[in-house]
């Protein structure tokens, strides 16, 4: 590889007694968490047991009412190219073609025009797209497009990849496609990766660790095991 895509070390992102939540009540409360630079860290509970909101405090997108949550020792306040998210839903901007939706965020960046263009390329083939690159969001099935979302996150060199169950509409067979392909390039970034999923074979499959998120908070599985995973769920 040669872009700036592998330059920089994946974060170490901490929780230190959190409370996050919306309005009234924390719907995650006191949670203590430390996720080690460059890990595959997979979330999993039940539906709405908090899994998007600690994302979205990881992205800096919802302040904690207690506690603290840093990014090397740094005090996350708000959203930073450093921490990249992808979710279910594309999020690709209809009108831009794929080449112009993955050059984006390199060019909020200000890379160079030459430059981006390149990474942009680079990436494009890398998720398997080549000869996709005029093509525009519409036209692309469902996995294409969790394709250019990957392709476009990781093109900006994030030090840490916030995702939130971004297979999860996908059908079977595209989603194995789309678990092996993210393995394979996550190999080659040194990106920290927290992804939330429904999906415990999923979360045991590309997790490094495994957090569950229940009623009594966030909890690592040292040994997780499906029956482990499903018991505590
Ligand atoms: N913007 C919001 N305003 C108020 N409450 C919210 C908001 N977003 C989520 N909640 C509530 O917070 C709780 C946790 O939601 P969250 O989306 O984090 O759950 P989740 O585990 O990701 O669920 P799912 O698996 O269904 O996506 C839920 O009770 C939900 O209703």
């Amino acid at each position: 590889m040669t872009t700036a895509t592998t330059a920089a070390a994946g974060l170490r992102l901490t929780l230190e007694r959190v409370t996050l939540g919306y309005g009234r009540g924390g719907v995650l409360r006191d949670v203590d968490l430390e996720i080690e630079p460059g890990e595959i860290l997979t979330v999993v509970g039940s539906s709405g047991s908090g899994k998007s909101t600690l994302l979205r405090g990881l992205a800096g997108l919802l302040p904690p009412y207690r506690g603290r949550i840093l990014a090397d020792g740094a005090e996350v306040t708000g959203p930073s190219p450093d921490r990249a998210m992808i979710f279910q839903e594309d999020g690709l901007l209809p009108w831009r073609t794929v080449l112009r939706n993955v050059e984006l965020p390199l060019a909020i960046r200000k890379v160079p025009r030459d430059e981006r263009r390149r990474a942009a390329r680079e990436w494009i083939a890398r998720v398997g797209l080549a000869g996709s690159e005029d093509r525009l969001p519409r036209e692309l099935s469902g996995g294409m497009r969790q394709r250019v979302q990957l392709a476009r996150a990781l093109a900006a060199a994030p030090r840490a990849v916030l995702m939130d169950e971004p297979f999860g509409a996908l059908d079977a067979q595209t989603r194995a496609e789309m678990q092996r392909l993210l393995l394979d390039v996550l190999r080659d970034t040194s990106a920290t990766v927290v992804f939330v999923t429904h999906d415990v074979d999923e979360a045991l499959l590309l997790g490094h660790r495994i957090a569950v998120i229940t009623s009594d908070g966030v909890r690592i599985l040292a040994e997780a095991t499906r029956e482990r995973i499903v018991k505590e769920l």
